[in-house]
């Protein structure tokens, strides 16, 4: 039987799921970070380094892979990756590291956007502080610049130590570097930067690009002939994980962070409230991706936490608690500000009381997102998956259908590496 991998890194963890060709889930591994290691921004001291992420994510890919049973890791086929988006690495010849990777919510970019103002078009999707563009552009002002030969998303340099192949990605990680993916090339404003590094070649999320190497095939219990494929985005991989295919359908990833993907049949984009839209097949997955989410409710709660006092908060009740839950100052969207302030006063004594509060204002957070793409012209809403931890709460789910007014839906699989799986086994099937 030819089996299919989806391996997810989000910010809490990265998780890996087999699957066959009827999509039935053979085997799922996972692996948490610890604080240190999410994609949670530091504390405001930064007193928890960042340190060695990349070596980190290194031992987790292993890892998983290693955890699936030997007789369903010797029937895997093809393998595809996501990570988060706008997460890059600045690397050396040989696809070392040479930096500390930067994050999809860092916003250091921020020193350089009249730099990026003044090369990007107005309202391109790269004028934001945390855009791949903002951290390649904050690179080249550092001294480790002049050791750098490539820049890649955090899904490529996973893929490429399967393969070996350096400078490869998909055009969904591309998009917040710059690249044009209406004409699938980069535009002539990004190719006349003058920068002293390449940037990665980029080809259809899916695409088979090699077969893993021998050593890495010997080490890690794989087929020989086991294709890697490029790979695609978390909250990209968790829409497609949802089943949804109709324009008007969306997914809302309620991870550690808030993103919402809608399926439209027109492109929306707009720098000053973080919309832009990615490209799937003929249509378009036009949203955003916030700071808020559950990386903000773990501040304040275990998960076992949120379970037990999710179950005592009454959903037909509003909340007159108006919070806009962030971990440090910054939003992507639907605010657009590196300085917005999070507003988590006034605290309640009573926990159920604060966790009704948070989880009704995300959903007010949620859907002023879905309005504004609806009002800039993307097809109207009409139903919506969820996709994350915050998938399981129940509660969550009936406050977030009173202020969104469409079903939500159970979607095909919650998991981003789900969806990851499918695009495994539909690059190798095409
Ligand atoms: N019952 C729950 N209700 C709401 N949020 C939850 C619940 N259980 C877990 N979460 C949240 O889900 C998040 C982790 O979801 P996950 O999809 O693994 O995120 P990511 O991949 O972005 O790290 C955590 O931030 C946690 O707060
Ligand atoms: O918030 C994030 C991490 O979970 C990412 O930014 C998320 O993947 C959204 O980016 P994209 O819309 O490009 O997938």
């Amino acid at each position: 039987m030819e089996l299919y991998l989806g391996i997810d890194f989000g910010t809490s963890g990265a998780r890996a799921i087999a699957i066959n060709r009827e999509g039935i889930i053979q085997s799922e591994t996972q692996y948490a970070f610890d604080e240190s290691q999410a994609g949670t921004p530091a504390p405001q001291d930064n007193s928890a380094p960042q340190d060695n992420l990349a070596k980190i994510w290194q031992q987790a890919l292993f890892f998983l892979i290693q955890e699936i049973p030997s007789q369903v890791r010797s029937q895997i086929k093809a393998i595809s990756i996501n990570g988060t988006s706008s997460t890059v690495l600045l690397c050396d010849t040989a696809g070392n590291p040479i930096d500390e990777p930067i994050l999809y919510n860092d916003a250091r970019g921020i020193e350089v956007m009249d730099k990026v103002r003044e090369i990007a078009p107005p309202n391109h999707t790269v004028i934001s502080a945390t855009s791949s563009l903002a951290k390649l552009l904050w690179w080249t002002q550092q001294p480790v610049f002049a050791n750098a030969k490539y820049f890649l998303h955090q899904a490529d340099w996973l893929a490429f130590l399967l393969h070996r192949r350096l400078g490869i990605t998909d055009y969904h990680n591309a998009l917040k570097l710059g690249y044009d993916v209406e004409q699938l090339c980069y535009p002539k404003w990004l190719e006349n930067l003058e920068i002293s590094i390449q940037l990665p070649s980029v080809i259809a999320p899916g695409t088979p690009i090699c077969e893993v190497t021998t050593e890495i095939a010997n080490n890690l219990g794989l087929k020989r002939n086991c294709v890697v494929c490029a790979g695609t985005t978390d909250s990209i991989a968790a829409f497609l994980a949802s089943g949804a295919t109709s324009p008007g359908e969306a997914s809302t990833s309620l991870g550690s962070t808030l993103v919402i993907k809608l399926l439209s049949s027109t492109r929306v984009d707009d720098a000053k409230y973080g919309i832009y839209s990615h490209r799937l097949g003929n249509l378009w997955l036009v949203g955003g991706a916030s700071n808020t989410g559950g990386a903000v409710l773990r501040q304040f709660f275990t998960d076992t936490e949120l379970e037990n006092l999710s179950r005592e908060i009454d959903a037909k009740k509003e909340s007159l608690l108006d919070y806009y839950p962030l971990l440090k100052a910054g939003d992507r969207f639907p605010i657009n500000d590196p300085n917005l302030p999070p507003r988590l006063e006034p605290r309640p004594e009573n926990p159920v009381e604060f966790l009704h509060g948070l989880l009704a204002s995300i959903a007010r957070i949620e859907t002023r997102g879905y309005q504004l793409l609806q009002q800039f012209g993307a097809t109207p809403l009409t139903r919506v998956y969820t996709a994350g931890g915050g998938a399981k709460n129940p509660t969550w789910t009936k406050i977030r259908h009173r202020y969104l007014q469409v079903p939500i839906l159970p979607p095909v699989n919650t998991a981003a590496a789900y969806g990851t799986a499918l695009l495994a086994m539909r690059g190798v099937s095409n």
